[in-house]
C-alpha cells in the first residue's frame, strides 16, 4: 500500500509575539523586546504550506491553541471577569500574562512525538503529546494538543492517542523535534532514532552547563514502550551537551532525517562515531544509508544556529529525489549557502533546494522543520484523517481570508492587557474550528 508523509503545519495564531520566554534558544532572547506582526506570520506559514502541496505533497493544517490561557490563569489564583482577570495579571504579573498569551502551538514538531503504523507492534498510527515541561508557556499546550491531535486523527481502528507523559522534569519531554525515522520509504519498517539531552535519572550522564536540556532520555524510552516499537528498530541516542549550550535545543536545530538520508552536523552527537556505527549496524533497509556529515569547517555550530541550516525540512518528491526545505536566512548566509550549493551537486538524493521567508516565526527559534509535525500515513489511513484539516487550494484562500479579517499586523507587549485582543482571538478561533470541522477544542467553547 502506497504511503504518505504528510506534514501538519502549525498555523500562526492571532497572538504571535515575542516574549523572550524561551532560556536556550538564541532567537527568543535575542528578539524579545521586537514587535511582532501576527498577520504577516501567519501568511508567511500558509506561503509554505501552499509551496509544499503545489509540490504534489500532501499538507495538513494543525489549529493553534486558544490565547490567553484563562484557565491557567485562574488555576494560578485570579479571579472575576476575564477583563478583571487581565488587568490584575498585567499588573501583578506581567511575566505570567506573556506565558499564557504565547503563540507556541505553532512549533507543531513539539506536538507530539508521532510513530508510524509500520513501526508499531498493533500497526496504529501512535501519537503521544508532549509535556513540553521545561518552559511555562509551554508546558500548558499539552490539555489542547490532546484534543486537537484526537479531533485531527478520529478513528480508534487506525489511531492510538497516548497522553502527555507525567509533568515535571523528569520526563520532560519535546516531542518530535528530538525524534528522527530511518528507512527505505515512508511505509517500510523505519529505525527510530530517539535524541535526548541528559538522563533525569543517572547523576553520571553529561549535561550542559549553561542552559537546560530539554528532553530526557527517560521520557523518549517510555515513548518507545508506549509506542510499541522494536527495540531492535530503536536507538537512544545523547546530544553532545556543547552544542546544547551554544543554543541547539532541539535535536532539529542540528540534524534532519528522511527515508535513507539523514544530515547532520559533526558535533551533533555525543561519541558521533559509536553513534554512526551503530546506525549503520541497525539499518535494515535495501537502499544506500546517506549519512552526511557536515564538519565544523563547513559549517560552524554558530553558523548552523544563526541559520537554522538543520532546521529545514528534507521531503521525498512525488517524483522521485528529495527537496531540502530551507529558511531563507541560509541564502543570505555565504558560507551555508556555499555549503549547500555543494551539497545539492553531490552525490545524494538531494536534488532541490527551495528557501522560505519564515522570518516572524524565525525570530522565535522556529525554522521551517519546528512549524511542522510529521504523520507518515497509509492511504487507508489517510483517508481515516479529518479531511477538513487537510490543505486544498480552496483552504489556502479561506484561511488567507480568514487571517485578514482576524489578524493585527503589530502586536506589543502592552497590547496583551487589552480585553479586545482577548476577544479578537476567540472570534476568529471560533470560526476556525468550525472551517476546519474541530468541534468545540477550547475551553472557552467548552465553559
Ligand atoms: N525546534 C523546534 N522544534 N521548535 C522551536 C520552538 C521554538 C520555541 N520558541 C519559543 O517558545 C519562543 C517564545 C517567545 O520567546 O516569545 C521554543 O523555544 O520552544
Amino acid at each position: 500500500m502506497h504511503y504518505y508523509e504528510v506534514n501538519f503545519d502549525g498555523l500562526v495564531g492571532p497572538s504571535h509575539n515575542y516574549a523572550g520566554l524561551s532560556f536556550g534558544n538564541v532567537a527568543s532572547q535575542k528578539n524579545a523586546t521586537n514587535i511582532a506582526n501576527p498577520k504577516q506570520a501567519a501568511l508567511q506559514g500558509l506561503a509554505k504550506m501552499k509551496a509544499m502541496h503545489d509540490e504534489g505533497l500532501v499538507q495538513g493544517v494543525f489549529a493553534p491553541h486558544a490565547r490567553p490561557d484563562l484557565r491557567t490563569l485562574r488555576q494560578l489564583g485570579f479571579t472575576g471577569t476575564d477583563s478583571y482577570i487581565l488587568n490584575q495579571v498585567s499588573r501583578q504579573a506581567p511575566h505570567l500574562l506573556k506565558a499564557c498569551y504565547s503563540a507556541s502551538s505553532m512549533w507543531t514538531a513539539n506536538a507530539a512525538t508521532v510513530s508510524s503504523s509500520s513501526d508499531c507492534d498493533d500497526n496504529k498510527v501512535h501519537f503521544t503529546a508532549a509535556n513540553l515541561a521545561n518552559k511555562f508557556h509551554r508546558a500548558i499546550e499539552a490539555p489542547t494538543t490532546e484534543r486537537l491531535l484526537k479531533a485531527m486523527f478520529n478513528n480508534e481502528d487506525s489511531f492510538a492517542h497516548h497522553s502527555a507523559l507525567p509533568s515535571g522534569v523528569h520526563f520532560s519531554d519535546e516531542g518530535a523535534a528530538n525524534h528522527m525515522r530511518l528507512c527505505d520509504t515512508h511505509g517500510h519498517q523505519g529505525l527510530n532514532l530517539f535524541v535526548y539531552g541528559t538522563s533525569s535519572f543517572d547523576p553520571s550522564s553529561p549535561k550542559p552547563s549553561r542552559y537546560p536540556a530539554r528532553q530526557s532520555l527517560e521520557a523518549s524510552q517510555a515513548i518507545a514502550r508506549l509506542h510499541q516499537l522494536s527495540e531492535s528498530q530503536t536507538l537512544f541516542i545523547q546530544q553532545n551537551p556543547n552544542v546544547i549550550d551554544a543554543g541547539v535545543f532541539h535535536n532539529d536545530v542540528i540534524a534532519v532525517a528522511n527515508e535513507n538520508v539523514m544530515l547532520f552536523h559533526e558535533h551533533a552527537f555525543l561519541n558521533s562515531d559509536e553513534v554512526i556505527s551503530q546506525i549503520t549496524n541497525a539499518f535494515q533497509g535495501q537502499r544506500p544509508l546517506h549519512l552526511i556529515e557536515v564538519k565544523e569547517h563547513h559549517v560552524g555550530i554558530n553558523d548552523a544556529v544563526g541559520s537554522y541550516l538543520f532546521n529545514s525540512q528534507l521531503v521525498s518528491l512525488p517524483f522521485g529525489g528529495m527537496a531540502l526545505i530551507a529558511p531563507s536566512e541560509c541564502q543570505h548566509h555565504d558560507q551555508v549557502a556555499t555549503y549547500l550549493a555543494l551539497l545539492q551537486q553531490a552525490d545524494n538524493p538531494i536534488s532541490q533546494i527551495h528557501y522560505f521567508d519564515l522570518n516572524q516565526s524565525m525570530q522565535n527559534g522556529g525554522g521551517p522543520a519546528c512549524l511542522r509535525l510529521r504523520v507518515p500515513l497509509s492511504a487507508k489511513e489517510l483517508g481515516a484523517v479529518n479531511q477538513h484539516c487537510l490543505f486544498s487550494t480552496h483552504l489556502y484562500h479561506s484561511l488567507c481570508q480568514w487571517v485578514e479579517k482576524h489578524y493585527r499586523d503589530r502586536l506589543t507587549e502592552t497590547d496583551l492587557a487589552d480585553i479586545s485582543l482577548l476577544n479578537e482571538c476567540q472570534i476568529a478561533l471560533d470560526e476556525l474550528t468550525q472551517m476546519l470541522q474541530l468541534g468545540s477544542v477550547y475551553d472557552f467553547q467548552r465553559e
